[in-house]
């Protein structure tokens, strides 16, 4: 009787970018940096602009408020009807750059159709915009000039760094060029400070595979349910689930879940970027705070 031997196959699976562990690390920090201003008589406040009923948005914006309270900085919210015009949002606007008990404020996107959204960045007061996405900081940012940086680039930089993930000299493929993450990160990864290699993939992409296949990063932020798959990454590679897509079956991320058996490391949805996004905020809340000590 001859015996043959069966074939194993073994499947390594990636390790966790645990964005949620890192921010609950962060705000742990920020909670005693405020006891701190508030020593000194600075109390930060957040405020935030929320226009109509997108559930997504409502529970960002609520998240957002909680992560406030949790942390003791005051937040101011002001929550407006999708049928407010352009120039009632402008006035709102204006009061929360009058406001001196908010130090920071963001207006939550994607604004209601109608609203013009560089109009309403464009006039938050840069001094205290704590998304970094007024035109004068997302130019300082090109610039290589200090600024607060937008919060979901920095939360995904902070998470590769804390894991120890190499950026010098990486090939990093962004999929996505929106202003909130594809846009800005890019700018980022590519500072001397990073000096990653930086591909934009985008919409009009023609081989998006040719792209991910040789990255040894992958950062998806397209909105597009399983776009990115195992077969299209290289053994190995750092992937970083960002897009956010609601379903009937729940929320979905842009990694199709054969990816895990491909990457050395993957950032998931829920519990990667999205935690560090909002640890992000209250960081360029309270270092506004802490600037405004400095005179
Ligand atoms: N003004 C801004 N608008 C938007 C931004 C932004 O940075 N500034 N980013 C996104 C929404 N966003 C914060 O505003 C955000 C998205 C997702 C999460 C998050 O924690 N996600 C969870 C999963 C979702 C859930 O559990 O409900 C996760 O990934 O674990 C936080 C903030 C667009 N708009």
């Amino acid at each position: 009787m001859t015996t043959q031997a069966t074939a194993q196959t073994t499947h390594a699976t990636a390790q966790v970018l645990d964005g949620k562990a890192l921010a609950a690390t962060i705000k742990a920090d920020l909670t005693k940096r405020v006891a701190a201003l508030a020593a000194r008589g600075i109390t930060p406040g957040l405020g935030t602009v929320l226009v109509g009923d997108d559930p997504g948005s409502k529970a960002y914006v609520a998240g957002k408020h909680r992560d406030c309270a949790q942390v003791g900085i005051a937040s101011i919210r002001v929550d407006l009807p999708a049928s407010v015009s352009q120039a009632e949002l402008d006035a709102e606007i204006e009061q929360l750059n009058a406001d001196p008990a908010c130090t920071g404020y963001i207006v939550q996107l994607p604004l209601p159709g109608g609203l013009d959204e560089n109009r309403a960045l464009g006039l938050i007061d840069p001094d205290k915009d704590a998304d970094g996405l007024h035109p004068v900081n997302l130019g300082k940012l090109v610039l290589g000039e200090s600024a607060p940086l937008p919060c979901t680039p920095r939360g995904i930089v902070e998470l590769l760094r804390h894991y120890g993930i190499p950026l010098a000299g990486a090939d990093v493929c962004i999929i996505g060029r929106g202003t909130t993450v594809g846009r800005p990160l890019g700018l980022l990864l590519s500072r001397k400070s990073e000096n990653a290699t930086v591909t934009l993939c985008h919409t009009g992409t023609v081989d998006l595979d040719a792209h991910t296949r040789i990255a040894d990063i992958v950062v998806a932020a397209a909105g597009r349910p399983g776009l990115v798959t195992g077969e299209m990454v290289k053994p190995g590679a750092v992937c970083v689930d960002v897009a956010i897509t609601r379903t009937d079956s729940g929320l979905v991320g842009d990694l199709d879940p054969s990816v895990r058996e491909v990457a050395s490391w993957i950032a998931p949805m829920p519990g990667g970027v999205g935690p560090m996004t909002r640890a992000m905020l209250l960081t360029n809340v309270v270092e506004r705070a802490e600037a405004l000590l400095q005179g």
